[in-house]
């Protein structure tokens, strides 16, 4: 039976939606204005898979003969972020977007969290994650107080030193705000920032970070694939964002390359059904930092490693690679960009050098992963199963 293996390289979007300026975004392009800015990117195994032939990637070189079928997608959700992303691919729309603190959280939400924890809070402002480490850390490593911050994504983020504040503590902090933070305040992750370092300039984010997410609001294609007892395998941070729901086995990872080598282990072993794996790093290290040169590196990175993740597929197993939004980092700010996603599917039995084209919704990659695991359908998405099999 055929194993569909699912890797979201999170961030690399393709190019601005027709919407992107009513979300700030004009003329971004993730992936295009990388290659733009690093015009020596060698992408040799994604460019093989069909990544240039995608309608308008002219940007990257195409190849004659492409071994997978390509294509890209738009969002209909109302949102450029992580979990509307994976929510809108595994069939669950977002139309009403996550609610967003863009003056920092009101007077009681933070009167209760410190009643609460026991804890005083600073910052208490939108802000990029590092920044806020060298404004702040090192009051709060005289004082105890916690660094809550937020961004343009509906998050409600808590930084601290993992000597100051022990990571138990850290995490029951984070479930003391998902219980606050619902009903009309409900922002979509609660999200665990530790750091090590001694001082302002030398703070790093370690890899304990946790998200606790919403439940998606309805039955995804996870579930589906969970009820008709299919295994559902979760690779990095996929089990944060659908809150464990419709995930059978997961494993949180520290790095993309540790990502990569835990969905080849996965891909070696017996089991049935879909290995979903996130590759967080795209995204966290390199885009919301504006870091041209180090997402280049990462693309090369995770590049170099396709070969591998193919040579163990079974005959019948099916890669898919896409994206859940774009965080081009030529782009003003230290948010995500409202982009189309590229999409590549490759199999041993499949179709080469198909145009999936421009497809409506990110859900039709979820519909296409439950027809071909033969489970129920979800509510959203057509499936493109049937064009790509021989
Ligand atoms: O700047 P950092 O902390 O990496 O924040 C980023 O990560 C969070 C979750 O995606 C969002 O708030 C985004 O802005
Ligand atoms: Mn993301
Ligand atoms: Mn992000």
């Amino acid at each position: 039976m055929s194993r569909v293996i699912w890797m979201i390289i999170d961030s690399v979007g393709i190019g601005a939606l027709p919407d992107a300026e009513a979300f700030g975004d004009k003329g971004v392009n993730t992936l295009g204005n990388i290659v733009k800015a690093h015009s020596d990117i060698k992408i040799p195994n994604l460019r093989q898979l069909g990544i240039g032939n995608i309608d308008g990637a002219d940007f990257i070189e195409s190849v004659e003969s492409p071994i997978g079928c390509y294509g890209k997608c738009s969002e209909l959700s109302q949102g450029k972020d992580t979990t509307t992303g994976h929510w809108e691919m595994t069939g669950v729309l977002v139309e009403t977007p996550f609610k967003t603190f863009e003056n920092g959280f009101p007077k009681e939400i933070i009167d209760e969290f410190e009643k609460q924890t026991g804890r005083k809070v600073v910052a208490n402002k939108p802000a990029s994650g590092t920044a806020i480490l060298d404004e702040f850390g090192d009051h709060h490593m005289k004082t105890g107080d916690v660094i809550v911050y937020t961004s343009a994504d509906s998050v409600f983020q808590i930084a601290a030193h993992e000597e100051v504040v022990p990571l138990e503590e850290l995490y029951k902090m984070c479930e003391i705000a998902r219980k606050i933070m619902m009903g009309d305040n409900a922002v979509a992750r609660i999200i665990a920032r530790p750091f090590v370092g001694e001082k302002a300039g030398s703070f790093e984010r370690t890899s304990n970070r946790r998200d606790y997410s919403l439940n998606p609001f309805e039955a995804t294609v996870l579930d589906n694939i969970k009820e008709s007892k299919l295994d559902v395998i979760a690779v990095g941070k996929i089990e944060d964002i659908f809150n464990g729901q419709g995930i059978t086995e997961a494993i949180h990872t520290k790095s993309n390359m540790h990502g990569v080598d835990e969905t080849i282990n996965y891909i070696k072993k017996d089991n049935n059904g879909l290995i979903f794996t996130n590759l967080v790093d795209f995204d966290s290290k390199f885009g919301h930092r504006r870091d041209t040169k180090g997402y280049k590196e990462a693309l090369e990175e995770f590049d170099a490693r396709i070969p591998e993740i193919i040579e163990y597929m079974n005959e019948d197993d099916i890669l898919i690679i896409n994206a859940d939004h774009g965080n081009d980092p030529t782009y003003k700010g230290t948010d995500h960009t409202r982009e189309y996603i590229p999409v590549l599917v490759y199999g041993k039995d499949l179709k080469q050098n198909l145009n999936l084209g421009i497809r409506k919704s990110f859900a039709d990659i979820g519909a296409t992963v439950t027809d071909i695991l033969d489970v129920k359908m979800p509510k959203h998405g057509t499936s493109f199963k049937n064009d790509i099999m021989k």
